[in-house]
């Protein structure tokens, strides 16, 4: 009774925002997530792969409901407006950390901390970001060099069918590895070679294998985790060994790269290393202890090398997957991609021209922009997670649009207490119709580009989040999708695989499009045939 009581008590107070009912689990815990492709269940709140469908279902743009455990309070929103005023009102809805818990592993980092740290990590890896100087443009030897070694890889026959995602994280931890960190390294060294001398497990599968872990090591209990190292625990024996083994190899692959950091700043070596990984390594070295509030501990520094390589490959590789895979759905748009990637010098865009949301490659500049609006290349995959604070005054007021008539939307405010969960709802903002007409769904790079009378609803894309905890990748994201695409079409063209030759459009959509939730929305089965153009 008590219970009842107390999801009775929560699920109120949200005025005329409409009741979805119960949530089974805390939709940003890691459980959550391991369970997401099989619960919640197709009609019950929170199911996964929803879309704008429960929004539509409440003619509502903004959803309460409450969760089970913890009788918490929590709002939906997919109102553009709504979610403008969330993440950018940052005292009032702050981040809700504890849904980042599987990247503190090395300690804490930009993503996973919140006020006064959160502030200093950000504060460290701005300049690096803002002046542009992580920039694929800088270092286009390099970035020739990785697609040469793809181009190779691939060059066994003219025609050869691949699981895309495989090979587009291949290419974007090279990149983000190269350009972020400054670590060169060929394409065979970290793929098939053997470890380099002092490490156990080459770069990329390290990489790998630690993400592949990373729910196994966020789910072991600490004392459990602490036990494993002194006795062989039966039964997840094996499976913390693997996870320990892992971690450690990582780590030791990064440590690498701060040891040769720190020689070069004690050197006063600039300029033959990245902008940054100095910022990182220079906040820790640090003797002025605080001074001008940018020092990292060692463990923030791993955590934070640690934060970058994962979130600077793995979005952007799954949403290329999803961009070469609209390539494959439709060839007239291979055709008009190519056109406009033939003008560009290496297949990239160059600098100063490097504005990668405009003007160079336009049609690789919408695919790319569209594969994260359309499969919602969001990380992570449940969307942005805030809290109401409790500090701030006690209802915050928020004003969503209601459907209902998409047109014809009344607006109306809902009241958001201290201790609710926001969830900021980016799939299904990026299926509104209200922003995005009632085709929401269909493949219209054309969308992403202004004529006269239309500009396209730039408040309705979140696939970089917004305000203060906005993506500091996204414009390496973009530039690195626009060069990718384009040095693809160059070479390629991109064709469906045999067996979804011939079959409806609907059913290739299906099986290219597939994905399952994971830390970031993950393609499942983007496997596309390349022919070489001659
Ligand atoms: C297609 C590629 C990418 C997409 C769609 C994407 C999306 C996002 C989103 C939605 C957030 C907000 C997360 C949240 O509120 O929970 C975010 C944050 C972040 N992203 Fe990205 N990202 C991409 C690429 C990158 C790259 C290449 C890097 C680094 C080089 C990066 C580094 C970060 C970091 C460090 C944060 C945390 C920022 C903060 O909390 O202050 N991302 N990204």
């Amino acid at each position: 009774a008590e219970k009842y009581m107390s999801l009775r008590a929560a699920s109120r107070g949200f005025g005329t925002c409409p009741n979805a009912g119960l949530v089974w689990l805390h939709p940003f815990r890691t459980v959550a997530l391991i369970l997401a492709p099989w619960f919640p269940l197709k009609d019950q709140t929170g199911y996964y792969f929803a879309k704008f469908a429960f929004y539509a279902k409440y003619g509502s743009t903004c959803i309460s409901s409450v969760t089970l455990s913890g009788s918490i309070p929590t709002l939906w929103i997919a109102d553009a407006q709504a979610i403008k005023t969330v993440a950018s009102e940052s005292t009032i809805f702050q981040k809700d950390v504890e849904a980042y818990e599987a990247l503190n592993i090395y300690g804490q980092n930009m993503v996973g901390t919140e006020g006064a740290d959160w502030k200093r990590h950000r504060r460290v890896a701005n300049p690096a970001f803002n002046d542009q100087r992580i920039r694929l443009d800088r270092d286009s030897a390099r970035r020739k060099r990785v697609v040469e070694e793809m181009n190779t890889k691939l060059n066994t026959d003219s025609s050869l069918t691949i699981d895309a995602t495989e090979d587009l994280v291949q290419v974007t931890l090279l990149v983000i590895a190269s350009a972020g960190f400054g670590r060169r390294a060929s394409w065979q060294e970290d793929s098939a070679g053997a470890p380099p001398p002092g490490h156990t497990r080459a770069f990329r599968a390290a990489v790998s294998s630690a993400l592949a872990r990373l729910f196994t090591r966020v789910l072991t209990p600490q004392w459990v985790w602490a036990l494993s190292t002194r006795v062989r625990l039966p039964l997840l024996g094996p499976a913390l060994v693997e996870t320990r083994e892992s971690f450690d190899a990582l780590r030791a692959h990064m440590l690498d790269l701060i040891s040769l950091a720190r020689a070069w700043v004690v050197g006063g070596k600039v300029g033959a290393w990245t902008r940054a990984l100095r910022n990182l390594v220079e906040a820790n070295m640090t003797q002025a202890d605080d001074v001008h509030h940018k020092k990292l501990t060692d463990d923030e520094l791993l955590s934070n090398i640690f934060t970058f390589l994962l979130a600077g490959h793995e979005t952007s590789a799954h949403s290329l997957s999803f961009a070469v895979a609209m390539l494959a759905l439709y060839p007239t748009s291979n055709r008009h991609i190519r056109r406009d990637a033939q003008g560009l010098a290496d297949g990239c865009p160059t600098p100063p021209r490097l504005r990668p949301t405009r003007n160079t490659c336009p049609s690789c500049n919408t695919r790319s922009q569209h594969s994260k609006k359309q499969s919602a290349s969001s990380r992570p995959s449940r969307g942005s997670a805030r809290s109401r604070t409790p500090t701030a005054p006690d209802r915050a007021p928020l004003r969503p649009g209601r459907t209902g008539d998409i047109r014809g939307a009344t607006p109306f405010t809902v009241p958001v207490k201290q201790g609710s969960i926001v969830v900021i709802d980016i799939l299904a903002l990026h299926m509104n119709p209200m922003y995005w007409g009632a085709d929401a769904a269909e493949f219209k790079p054309a969308r992403f580009i202004d004529t006269e009378g239309y500009r396209w609803p730039r408040d309705a894309f979140f696939a970089f989040s917004g305000g203060a905890r906005s993506c500091i990748g996204q414009r390496f994201a973009l530039a690195e999708s626009v060069c990718a695409l384009a040095m693809i079409v160059r070479s390629y063209t991109v064709c469906l695989p045999d067996h979804l030759q011939g079959k409806p459009l609907e059913e290739q959509k299906r099986v290219l499009l597939r994905w399952k939730p994971g830390v970031t929305i993950t393609p499942t089965d983007c496997v596309v045939r390349l022919r070489r153009r001659t």
